[in-house]
């Protein structure tokens, strides 16, 4: 079973991500940019590089997924593992839409939605971080390009119509509590996820 963590950056996903690593000491922990290929250091460039091509960009996070599918994802899921990702493609959908915007394209997300479905292997459930743009920002230290307030906005508005579309497969967590009560709320969520499995 393939579970992702999604929310803006500052969300908290890789606090919650890595305590969840003592409760599922079986499961598979993993994140997207991938922090172990040069796929993902490539990634990792084009996100410090504030004049970086956004639909260049686009295809080197999406480059990084199709490593990590056949690498990571789809060897675990046949091994039958629960597998944790911390960001996947939702990342995408919600993240190169919002930088797309202004784009040529003219339907950024679906566009983007359209170059996975051929390949990628869509989450069983995605646990979804709320938090405000304005706090998202503050968290993060605004150190990169993805990281401002307004672009947060819309790539929260992203992620309001990736749950309109799909509500079954979202679990939404209130993101602006304490880090002890998120991870119960993320805690409870996974429980129940399994159990339903
Ligand atoms: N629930 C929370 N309340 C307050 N601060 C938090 C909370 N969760 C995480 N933080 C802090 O916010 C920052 C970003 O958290 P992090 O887990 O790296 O978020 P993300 O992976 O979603 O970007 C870190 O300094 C972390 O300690
Ligand atoms: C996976 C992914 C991340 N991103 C962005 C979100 C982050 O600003 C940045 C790095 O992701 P990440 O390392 O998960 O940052 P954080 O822990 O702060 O959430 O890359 C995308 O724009 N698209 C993507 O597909």
């Amino acid at each position: 079973m393939l579970v992702t963590l999604e929310g803006l950056d500052g969300s908290g996903k890789t606090t919650v991500w890595e305590a969840l690593h003592d409760a599922y000491p079986d499961a598979v922990f993993t994140r997207e940019p991938t922090s172990d290929s040069w796929y993902g250091e490539a990634v990792n460039r084009a996100i410090d590089d504030d004049d970086a091509d956004p639909l260049a960009t686009l295809f080197l996070f999406t480059a990084d997924h199709a490593d990590h599918l056949s690498r990571v994802v789809r060897p675990a899921l046949a091994d039958g593992d629960l597998v944790v990702s911390d960001r996947y493609s939702d990342s995408r959908y919600a993240y190169q839409a919002a930088a797309l915007r202004d784009s040529d394209l003219r339907r950024p997300m679906e566009y983007i939605m359209g170059i996975h479905a051929a390949f990628t292997r869509p989450p069983d459930k995605t646990i979804y971080l709320d938090v405000d743009p304005e706090t998202a920002a503050a968290r993060s230290g605004s150190t990169n390009k993805f990281e401002q307030a307004a672009y947060l906005a819309d790539v929260r508005a992203n992620y309001e119509r990736l749950i309109d579309a799909e509500p079954e497969r979202f679990v939404r967590v209130d993101a602006t509590q304490s880090p002890e009560a998120v991870l119960d709320a993320v805690e409870a969520a996974l429980e129940e996820i399994l159990a339903e499995r």
